[in-house]
């Protein structure tokens, strides 16, 4: 049997890897049109003939030189020689800037394919590439690609395929002058003379040493040698300036433009450099220092209003008409025992009060991927990024909570991009606040009963209550973030600059694979968790036997009745409502469920939502939705601080300190609207 042929995928954020890994391997890979989507390596095979391939998609870096974790996965998986072939996926709109990290990639490892990305675009554009120039110069095969049309893929495997049975050895140089390949020579004999095995090319580490590169130089230090070493490179960067006026770092990365700029003489033709894009031109308007909030805001308006009218008002309620049905029918079927009722009320009653906000989950799903795929999401992460820099917060804080209104777990793990651990904490930390598509069916529920039939002008009332609670969870999180980073993570403001991707049009294609995702996720989450939530509160709610099944004197009763007093003050004090909140930290939706479940076991036919019109008040409700915008994060989400922050200290912290923060602002706001006379 062949041995499977490991092939990376690698190159600058948002160039495409991902659309490729996915065009090579059929995976459903999330892309996106932002920097920092994939921020862990992914693997899949590809089989062609009798050869396996194994193809892995990297997190996007701009250099090897890498100090945020997403970054050091790609460096180390192509530093580490894993890999028989590395396909450097290039941005034909963007070559110069792309070929940097090519240059970087092929000192390590020359065996490398040039997938040039995006022709489509370029061709759009008017840039004319002559591809085997590139090729001839650079010393890599180019193969001109469309990884979301499909286009090149075969010849890009064929030499993929090729190459990894002619594999180079040595082949890639650049010229760093006289006096900078002096120093490389020599401290290239220095290592070669005391370190006895080499992981690395020697010449590279030299280079690498010149660089100041972190993860090189900890590797000479741990040497017996190391200190002669690093000796010789401090007399030898001393000669270099010396002579060349500036430092070999810098004069590292010089010379590796000018070898880009030969490499790209001539080769490529671009037309209007200086015409403003529509790109440009929508930019200038959706980024303006003024009106970029606004914008952000009055979007994500009409996205809870759509969200609202047409996934919760029209589709849902085909599915709750279905559902109702369903139940009906099936209560005429079933035996007048316990049984029966575990079917009617339980299964039926319980799942059949989260699925009509299925297609609600959906629409805001489509929304925002939308939003993503046209590039707009990057727009309202940078304007909210250059809002949260100025209040002393790192940039990339933003991005993770633009990616946590969707799901909280895929924003916790999106700030693997942030280089500091303080940061990084606080991102960790506030990231829950954002309210997450598992907390939609609360609102929707509880926003429909008590704000439904109120319409302000053409928009709906629920929608706008909605609306109101994830702008609240983002003050909040930037609120906390400001707090969290001036005590507990104080540390230097980090400068991040973030990188805007052109608007595309997105492919009908990539919006039904992100609806589907969503959907097949959701099903998976109705059939485990929130499944066996609604089981466990049909029992708890009918035992122990005896007692009237639903009722406070229920195991479920009691146990919500323990904790209801705490929310006594905020206006939901109710054994009912605890309870939910309780099994909320499971899984969000299970709110909803565990309401379901218990009030389907009291009169006949009586709607949740009705039943919730007897027990809350508008204001009350509003409390409770603040509640649950606010409160520990569900189980998973607690998993994924604690994968972060690998400490079971910070995951205790997220839990308790967002669940005294959320009692707090309920308790306020119901407190203040009784005075009120809400
Ligand atoms: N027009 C066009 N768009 C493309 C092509 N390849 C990718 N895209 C788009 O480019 C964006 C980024 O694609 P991804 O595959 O997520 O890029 P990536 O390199 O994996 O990005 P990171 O994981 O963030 O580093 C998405 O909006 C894709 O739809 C292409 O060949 N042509
Ligand atoms: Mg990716």
């Amino acid at each position: 049997m062949n041995k499977e042929i490991v092939v990376a995928l690698a190159g600058n954020p948002n160039c495409g890897k991902t659309s490729l890994f996915n065009a090579l391997t059929g995976a459903r890979q999330h892309v996106g049109n932002w920097p920092g989507v994939t921020v862990e390596k992914k693997e899949g095979k590809l089989k062609r003939e009798n050869e396996t391939l194994n193809i892995v998609d990297l997190p996007g870096t701009y250099s090897l030189g890498a100090y945020s974790e997403d970054e050091v996965v790609a460096r180390n998986f192509i530093l580490d020689g894993e890999s028989d072939v590395i396909i450097n996926v290039v941005d034909a709109t963007n070559i110069e800037r792309n070929l940097y990290l090519t240059t970087q990639i092929l000192e390590i490892n020359p065996n490398v394919i040039v997938a040039l990305n995006m022709m489509d675009e370029a061709e759009n554009k008017d840039i004319k590439i002559d591809i085997n120039k590139i090729s001839k110069k650079l010393g890599a095969t180019v193969v001109p690609i469309v990884a979301t049309k499909k286009e090149g893929i075969d010849k890009l495997i064929e030499e993929v395929i090729k190459l990894s049975k002619n594999k180079k050895n040595q082949g890639f140089k650049i010229d760093y002058g006289k006096d900078m390949e002096n120093q490389i020579l020599q401290v290239q004999s220095e290592i070669s003379a005391c370190v006895e095995e080499n992981s690395y090319p020697l010449n590279w580490m030299a280079i690498k040493l010149f660089e100041n590169d972190n993860k090189i130089v900890e590797l000479i230090k741990s040497k017996s040698c190391g200190d002669k070493i690093l000796k010789k490179v401090e007399d030898g960067v001393d000669i270099v300036t010396k002579a060349a006026g500036y430092e070999p770092e810098a004069l590292i990365i010089d010379k590796k433009y000018e070898f880009i700029g030969k490499v790209t003489e001539g080769a490529i033709i671009r037309k209007d450099e200086n015409k403003d894009t529509l790109t440009d031109k929508i930019d200038k308007v959706v980024t303006n220092k003024w009106l970029g909030i606004p914008i952000f805001a009055v979007i994500m308006f009409f996205v809870y209003q759509i969200t609202m009218k047409f996934g919760n008002d029209f589709l849902g309620g085909y599915v709750e008409t279905a559902f109702e049905a369903l139940g009906e029918w099936a209560g005429t079927m079933v035996p007048d025992n316990m049984f029966g009722r575990f079917i009617v009320e339980g299964v039926i009653g319980g799942l059949g009060s989260i699925f009509p906000f299925v297609p609600l989950i959906l629409v805001m799903y489509l929304l925002i991927s939308l939003l993503e795929d046209v590039g707009y999401m990057a727009r309202a992460a940078y304007v909210m990024d250059r809002f949260m820099t100025s209040i002393g917060l790192h940039g990339k804080t933003a991005v993770s909570m633009i990616i946590g209104s969707g799901c909280n777990i895929a924003g916790i793990m999106s700030t693997r991009t942030l280089e500091s651990k303080k940061d990084r904490m606080v991102a960790i930390l506030i990231n829950p606040f954002v309210s997450c598509s598992a907390r939609l069916p609360v609102y929707a529920l509880f926003a429909g009963a008590f704000f439904g039939d109120t319409n302000v002008g053409p928009f709906s009332g629920a929608g706008i209550v909605i609306f109101s609670l994830y702008a609240l969870g983002i003050i909040v999180a930037i609120v906390a973030g400001k707090f969290l980073s001036s005590t507990l993570f104080k540390g230097e403001n980090s400068y991040f600059v973030m990188e805007l991707p052109p608007y595309r049009i997105p492919t009908a294609k990539s919006i039904l694979t992100h609806m589907w995702e969503k959907a097949s996720a959701f099903v998976k989450k109705a059939g485990t968790i929130i499944f066996a939530v609604v089981i466990l509160v049909f029992f708890l709610s009918n035992f122990p036997l005896g007692v009237e099944p639903g009722s406070a004197e229920s195991i479920l009763g009691r146990i919500g009745g323990f904790v209801a007093p705490i929310f006594k003050p905020a206006g939901f004090g109710t054994w009912q409502a605890g309870v939910s909140l309780v099994t909320g930290i499971l899984a969000k939706e299970t709110v909803v469920t565990t309401l379901g479940g218990i009030y389907a076991g009291g009169d006949e036919g009586v709607k949740l939502a009705m039943a919730l019109k007897e027990v809350f008040t508008p204001l009350s409700a509003y409390a409770f939705m603040v509640m649950n915008l606010l409160y520990t994060p569900c189980a998973a989400a607690l998993g994924a601080v604690k994968k972060e922050t690998n400490s079971v200290k910070w995951t205790v912290f997220s839990a308790v300190y967002s669940f005294v923060i959320a009692w707090v602002f309920a308790v306020l706001i119901f407190q203040v609207g009784t005075l009120l006379g809400l």
